[in-house]
């Protein structure tokens, strides 16, 4: 059980002067309490026995209230020790968490859903702020406060009738411990439920639209309602065990003092103890209830803390699989791309996402990649950027494996803009210099010309300074697209990597974006992939992707002699923008 404190020592060690302060004023509180009930016995025999008088009774009740105003003093000072180093663990856990999450890569976020992150990050980091504070807290005071208790009923009223007394008493951790236990079963149920609810809802809401689309809002709503009934019944029998769990107590209580009034009542009779003693010693089983319960508290506290700091490390141990080169070229990158993948397989996937992919691209030159959905174009490219690094065969940039550059040079070198564009709740402007915040007003609307926008910003209300989002200006699809693109080309990258993004965007300023790129970025490499055969026909070379194979290779004009799937899409798409243009 006490493992948990053993996993938190490096915080103790931390912290150690707040939590001896802490620890020393819970034992110094407990003894001056266990005080006050043997005054007040003492001013009882004082007065039955008729020798108390006004000096002696002003001088007993100052001390009772110069007690109060030292353990006033004390507790405040153990609360803020205490309970201010428990925020300080949870965000010192909380940072690492963190930190930790933004380094991970992807298959780490393949495997862990965001909402359980997000369960572990507030209610794993809640059950070990717990242990720093309440669990410290009440192993002190039990031991402390319990201790001197007894100790006092032991020698300074009578042992017998302590003895006696305190036989019930096991009776009561046991109940406490056993109910804590089922209690914390089915706080787990609950907690299971309510992290299952809370995937559902961040699911639906980033999928709001499709559901809507798709008319599925009620099956969703449907089955929503089923997960938050679900909680609630969890909560429910959580909050009917703790409803048994007081009653249970009194009980118990109930038989101690009657225990203790038989017995001392007898004792008082025959002389064996004054009714001083007698009164001290009630109040003395009362101070017991807290610390015995106390410890069926602590237990769970305990463990759950423990299991949540099991949890967190485990987390914590995830290792990334992109890490730096341990000598890492640090230079920017420049020169041709050399892709040749053997084979590659996403993580617990048997069937390889992409087998013998390889192409070789000169520095400056385009190249366009089209292929069914689901035939690997994206793959190529997270395979580019380092998103996975497991696969068997090697790529080159300038002769040199991406898997050497430092991890800068490549985020540098490398832009892409992906097919689900994301865009931030700020304005425009520091959309497009998201990636470089320095840039200059000039060298903003430039990227945004390049990308064809810049006349679109200009429309809106507040220019480059409207905010996008929820809060601002809705966007259309074709003008989200084009925003993204300008941020990519803010950063000026060495290779653009334009992964279906222009789908949304009408035939007229799609060439005319190409036309720009063509002439900005003459000297630096593009990659460009769509579904739409326009996007890359100008490019230098093509490769069609197939069930994660290139299917054909070449040029436009080589790959239409070729009269394979390429040339069969391009009629098709040739005649529907025929149709098109006469339907309009
Ligand atoms: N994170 C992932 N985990 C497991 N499998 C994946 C993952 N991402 C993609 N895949 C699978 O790998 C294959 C290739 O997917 P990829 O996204 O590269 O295709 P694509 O050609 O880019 O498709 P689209 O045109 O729809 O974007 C698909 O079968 C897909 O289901």
């Amino acid at each position: 059980m006490f493992r948990t404190f053993k996993k938190l020592d490096w915080f103790f060690k931390l912290r150690w002067k707040s939590y001896t302060f802490g620890v020393v004023a819970l034992i110094i509180c407990a003894i001056l309490q266990v005080l006050n009930p043997k005054i007040v016995g003492t001013i009882i025999d004082q007065f039955v026995a008729g020798t108390l008088n006004w000096r002696t009774l002003i001088f007993w009740v100052s001390l009772i209230l110069i007690f109060a105003l030292v353990m006033y003093g004390l507790r405040y000072g153990w609360r803020m020790a205490l309970f201010g180093n428990s925020t300080l663990i949870e965000s010192i856990l909380r940072n690492r968490l963190f930190s930790h999450f933004t380094r991970m890569d992807a298959a780490f976020f393949q495997r862990y859903r965001t909402g359980d992150l997000m369960a572990h990050a507030t209610n794993d980091l809640a059950a070990i702020r717990f242990v720093a504070a309440d669990g410290v807290l009440t192993l002190t005071d039990a031991f402390s406060l319990g201790g001197v208790t007894l100790f006092s009923m032991f020698f300074f009223i009578d042992w017998k009738l302590t003895l006696f007394s305190i036989l019930p008493f096991p009776i009561l951790i046991a109940i406490s411990t056993y109910l804590g236990k089922l209690i914390h079963a089915r706080y787990r149920g609950a907690l299971k439920a309510f992290s299952s609810m809370n995937n559902h809802v961040q699911e639906s809401v980033s999928g709001i639209k499709v559901l809507k689309a798709l008319g599925e809002e009620k099956e969703d709503f449907y089955a929503f309602e089923k997960e938050t009934e679900k909680v609630v019944e969890e909560n429910r029998g959580v909050y009917k065990l703790k409803a048994g769990v007081n009653p249970s107590i009194e009980i118990v209580m109930g038989l101690t003092y009657v225990i203790a009034l038989l017995i001392g009542g007898n004792y008082v009779q025959t002389g064996r103890i004054s009714i001083g003693d007698l009164v001290a010693f009630i109040s003395y089983i009362g101070m017991m209830q807290w610390p015995l319960l106390a410890v069926g508290s602590l237990i769970n506290t305990l463990e759950r803390g423990n299991a949540a700091y099991d949890r967190v490390e485990l987390l914590l141990s995830n290792e990334t699989s992109i890490v730096e080169a341990e000598k890492p070229v640090k230079k920017p990158l420049d020169g041709d791309i050399d892709f040749d993948i053997q084979s590659f397989s996403y993580p617990n996937e048997h069937k390889p996402a992409l087998s013998h992919v390889s192409f070789h691209l000169k520095k400056g030159n385009t190249l366009g990649i089209v292929g069914r959905t689901g035939s690997g174009k994206s793959t190529i490219y997270k395979l580019l950027l380092r998103d996975y690094d497991l696969y068997k065969g090697a790529i080159l940039y300038g002769g040199i494996n991406i898997k050497d550059y430092a991890l800068q040079s490549l985020k540098e070198g490398i832009a892409i803009v992906p097919q689900d564009n994301f865009l931030f709740s700020t304005t425009i402007r520091d959309n497009i210099r998201f990636g470089n915040p320095a840039l200059s007003q000039e060298e903003i609307e430039e990227a945004a010309k390049t990308a064809h926008i810049h006349e679109d910003i200009l429309q809106f209300p507040k220019g480059y300074d409207t905010t996008v989002g929820e809060r601002g200006v809705s966007l259309s699809g074709g003008q989200k697209q084009r925003i993204a693109i300008a941020r990519a080309l803010a950063v000026e990258p060495e290779c653009l990597i334009l992964d279906d993004s222009l789908s949304a965007v009408d035939a007229n300023t799609e060439e005319a974006i190409l036309a720009s790129l063509k002439q900005k970025r003459s000297q630096k490499t593009t990659i460009i992939s769509a579904h739409r055969i326009s996007s890359i026909m100008q490019a230098d070379e093509i490769i069609v992707m197939d069930e994660g194979q290139i299917s054909e290779k070449g040029t436009h004009d080589q790959l239409i002699d070729y009269q394979g799937w390429y040339a069969e899409m391009y009629q098709k798409q040739q005649l529907e923008r025929k149709l098109d243009g006469e339907g309009a």
